[in-house]
């Protein structure tokens, strides 16, 4: 009998084998035919399944890529749970991928959750397309160079609030940077105040910002499983479904009441707010300026800028946090190096003098300060990786193939950290960008690398580096700042750490902020804001 079934065993075992073998012999064909029998770039073999995702979770995760990068070479491929990922360790691939290339190289990953929680219109997060462009053209008319001079105001306004609140309560240093970019954003994009407390605007931001934890990862199933979001809201279990219409329903409420705000109230804030204009402006080649879709553009793109604005109320990733990030830094790097202070603050006192504040203007005679913001921008990368991206098509480079769909993650703190290019890295020395009492145009620029590349390229650099010169500059020429005291008046060390994130902040920014003098002190008082 068993002999007898012996043929009919081999039989069921080979038909099932066979099949296996077949199918896996034609899918080698197909990426032979789909690669070019190119090889993959270099990098550590990861586990099966989860692939190399301890490599991608480990404290100071930048240092461990260029450690990577010393290994394997500038170009490293990694998978997490199937996905490719391609790390980029140094300027010339990076601009050669992400510049050189970009039509090909600036989509971003898509995760099902975005549309879910009411984030859709947020167009950082948008794939690379028409859609996504209209809106960055849209966002780009109201923050390129040329327009930048319509918002010194705002920010110098802004500037002088935050002073005065370390005026009065110099130990909640963190708050007030938070809340000044706040409100220079929304007023700037709706034309809004909001007040220091109790406004109805802060409680929205608050609705809104609860969102976060629904990106927190392994929250929610569907971030694996998109198959979940069918599961209707009555089926036991599918409870997520409530609170993502309760996000959707509190980004709607949030962009509408802005958007009514800065388009009905008809003051002369609102009418020259970023989403009045852009309201009033016909898109391009089209005549109907109140077609659906233009208005769509327009109500997210304040979305946007607001959404960045109000994750700076509550530190979470946002790209607009990055202002945030780096003030605290620069706090913290003054601090820890007086010299560099007390030179930025001899410059403020020979151009500037006693009897008035520095603004916006004054960025020409003040080499230092720049320096002080370019060494800010430098030293405490905010974004270690930029904002990845995605490649939309299969690739070859460098006698590598890199398949359509692949995470590029490009090493920016790596660049910025170059000891070549920076001497000392870790240290914080605005000197190395000055020569003769001039910036030296020969060392590397640190906003080729902060603000990210190509097609994606942050679109608030501008902004964001004017916001920074102001605050740095009025800050600087009216207070002192040095280590934070312990409870016997004797200062405490703080070793300069980043949180480690996507988006990364000081580990600890304490500092004691005083006025340097009384009559730095009748200078913050004496312009109401
Ligand atoms: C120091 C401050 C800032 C830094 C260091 C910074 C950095 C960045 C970086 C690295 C990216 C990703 C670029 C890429 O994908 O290659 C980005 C994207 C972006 N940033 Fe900024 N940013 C700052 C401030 C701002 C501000 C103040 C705004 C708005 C007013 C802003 C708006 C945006 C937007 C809308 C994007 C998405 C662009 C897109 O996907 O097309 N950023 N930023």
């Amino acid at each position: 009998m068993k002999a007898q079934l012996e043929p009919f065993f081999s039989l069921s075992v080979l038909g099932l084998i066979v099949p296996f073998i077949v199918a896996y012999a034609l899918s080698r064909e197909r990426w032979r035919k789909r690669s070019r029998g190119l090889p993959l770039p270099p990098g550590p073999k990861g586990l099966p399944f989860i692939g190399n995702v301890a490599d991608l979770h480990k404290p100071e995760v930048w240092k461990a890529h260029r450690e990577l990068c010393n290994t394997y070479g500038d170009v490293v491929y990694l998978t997490a749970l199937g996905l490719p990922i391609v790390i980029l360790g140094s300027p010339r691939v990076i601009f050669e991928l992400l510049e050189k290339r970009s039509s090909l190289t600036s989509d971003r990953i898509q995760s099902p959750m975005v549309p879910l929680v009411g984030q859709g219109g947020n167009f950082s997060l948008m794939p690379y397309g028409n859609w996504w462009r209209q809106h960055r053209r849209a966002f780009w008319q109201h923050f390129l160079p040329a327009s930048i001079e319509r918002h010194v105001s705002v920010q110098r306004k802004y500037a002088q609030v935050f002073m005065r609140m370390l005026l009065e309560d110099p130990t909640r240093l963190c708050d007030h940077i938070r809340y000044t970019f706040a409100a220079t954003v929304v007023k700037i994009t709706y034309g809004v105040d909001v007040a220091r407390t109790n406004d109805r605007y802060i409680q929205l931001i608050e609705k809104v910002l609860s969102v976060v934890v629904a990106f927190t990862p392994g929250r929610y199933f569907i971030e694996a499983f998109p198959i979940l979001r069918y599961v209707p809201e009555w089926v036991p279990g599918a409870g997520f479904q409530r609170e993502f219409r309760e996000w959707r329903a509190a980004a709607e409420e949030v962009t509408a009441s802005l958007y009514r705000e800065a388009t009905e109230r008809g003051d002369e804030d609102a009418v020259n707010s970023v989403v009045a204009e852009l309201a009033r402006r016909p898109e391009q080649g089209r005549d109907d300026a109140t077609s659906p879709l233009n208005l769509d553009v327009v109500r997210n793109v304040g979305f946007t800028a607001f959404e960045g604005a109000s994750r700076q109320a509550r530190p979470r990733l946002s790209i607009a946090d990055t202002t945030v990030s780096t003030l605290q830094s620069f706090f913290l790097a003054m601090s820890l190096y007086p010299e560099a202070q007390r030179k930025a603050q001899a410059e403020l006192d020979a151009v500037i003098g006693p009897d008035r504040l520095p603004d916006y203007n004054d960025r020409a005679s003040l080499p230092y300060v720049n320096a002080v913001v370019k060494e800010a921008l430098r030293w405490q990368p905010v974004l270690a990786f930029s904002l990845p991206h995605m490649t939309v098509e299969d690739m070859e480079y460098s006698g590598y193939f890199i398949p359509k769909d692949t995470l590029l993650m490009p090493n920016s703190w790596a660049c910025l950290h170059d000891p070549e290019a920076y001497p000392e890295p870790e240290r914080f020395i605005p000197d190395r960008f000055m020569r003769d009492g001039k910036l030296d145009p020969s060392v590397r620029d640190p906003t080729r690398f902060a603000f990210g590349y190509g097609r994606r390229i942050c679109p608030g650099r501008h902004f964001a580096d004017a916001t920074l010169f102001t605050n740095i500059a009025m800050i600087l020429h009216a207070f002192d700042i040095t280590p934070p005291l312990d409870e016997n008046g004797k200062a405490i060390v703080i070793e300069p750490r980043m949180t480690d994130a996507m988006l990364c902040f000081p580990l600890d920014c304490r500092c004691t902020v005083t006025p340097r003098s009384s009559k730095a002190r009748e200078l913050i008082l004496a312009e109401d804001p």
